[in-house]
């Protein structure tokens, strides 16, 4: 059976994705955004099943937000020389508000040198050396996408961050580490875990606000959560049921914890779809800065 959007204890992301697209839109419909308009573009390298359900949800939230989107797909194929070659191209088009590189890319890619090339200004996805540098000194203006997502979510429950107990379960670049910044930021207390961690379960019943990246259904079971606590699910999985049947889930066992969570976010539902609403407001953001340095007129 499907969770009842209505349940109080699941946190809603499509709401929370609507309100902030709201903002955003407001903002394109008044921002001159000259002749050609303001365009995202995403640049997938080789097919990806995950990344293409990210893209088909980030065109239609650009629709929303009055901003054209653009999808490269280059081949499989292309070499490190060229992608930098169009990312610059890129960079240099006053059209262009916004890259986004796609991940996985191919093995012979090397994706942190390409997140290099694209200018910070242009880094509505917050993942480049630069930009996580600057969540480093809490500038958070920019910030990655899914890490922001979480702590949107966190704060849709009213709790205040300062000085609780907060486990990340996952240290990727581009969950995991990003997230646990931003929470030490907001002063919580940051435990972070990963596959070498002995006893999760001892950490994430400690916990007060568990953010869990790890990409394994049901790692997150109900003994594993604290009675009352928050639980942010980022990972999305797709399983296919008894039945043959696939399907989309998270990291948690979602039906289990809810009994036992004050707040639980759904897969889907729940953090997919603010990823993809911060990545518009990241757009906007880098809209105005753009046009303050006078890249854009
Ligand atoms: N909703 C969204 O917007 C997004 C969702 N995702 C989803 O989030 C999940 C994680 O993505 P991503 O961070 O890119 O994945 P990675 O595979 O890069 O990272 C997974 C992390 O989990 C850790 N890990 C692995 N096994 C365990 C374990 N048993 N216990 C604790 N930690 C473990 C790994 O640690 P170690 O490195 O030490 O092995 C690693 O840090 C995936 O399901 C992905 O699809 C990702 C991006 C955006
Ligand atoms: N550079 C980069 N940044 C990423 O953030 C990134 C990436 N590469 N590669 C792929 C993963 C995956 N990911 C998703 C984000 C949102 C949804 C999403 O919107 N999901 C909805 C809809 C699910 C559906 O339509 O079935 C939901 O959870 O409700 C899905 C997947 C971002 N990733």
């Amino acid at each position: 059976m499907k969770d009842a959007p209505q349940d109080h204890r699941l946190i809603d992301g499509k709401a929370v994705m609507a309100r902030i697209l709201d903002d955003v839109s407001a903002y394109f419909a008044g921002a001159d955004i000259g002749q050609k308009g303001a365009r995202l573009v995403s640049v997938s390298i080789g097919d990806s099943p995950e990344v293409a359900v990210y893209v088909r949800n980030q065109a239609l939230a650009a629709q929303k937000a009055g901003l054209r989107f653009y999808q490269e797909l280059w081949s499989d194929e292309v070499s490190q020389e060229e992608c930098k070659q169009l990312i610059v191209e890129m960079n240099d088009d006053p059209s262009i508000v916004g890259i986004i590189l796609q991940r996985p890319v191919p093995d012979h890619i090397n994706v942190r040198s390409l997140q290099s090339a694209i200018h910070p200004l242009k880094d509505v996805e917050g993942m480049n050396p630069a930009s996580i540098g600057n969540i480093v000194y809490s500038d958070m203006a920019l910030a990655p996408c899914t890490a922001a997502a979480a702590v949107e979510l966190i704060r849709e429950t009213g709790l205040e961050l300062k000085g609780l107990e907060v486990v990340m379960v996952g240290h990727s670049e581009i969950v995991g580490k990003p997230a646990a910044l931003l929470l030490m930021a907001e002063g919580a207390t940051v435990t972070v875990c990963h596959h070498m961690t002995r006893a999760l379960a001892m950490h994430s019943r400690r916990a007060d606000v568990l953010v869990v990246a790890v990409g394994k259904p049901h790692l997150i079971g109900a003994d594993m959560v604290k009675p009352g606590a928050v639980v942010i699910d980022i990972g999305i999985n797709q399983i296919t049921d008894a039945s043959g049947k696939t399907q989309i889930v998270g990291d948690v066992d979602t039906a289990a914890v809810k009994e036992v969570a004050g707040w639980v976010t759904p897969v889907p539902g729940g953090v997919g779809p603010v990823t993809v609403a911060i990545l518009m407001r990241n757009a906007m953001i880098a809209h105005q800065r753009q046009k303050e340095v006078g890249w854009i007129c």
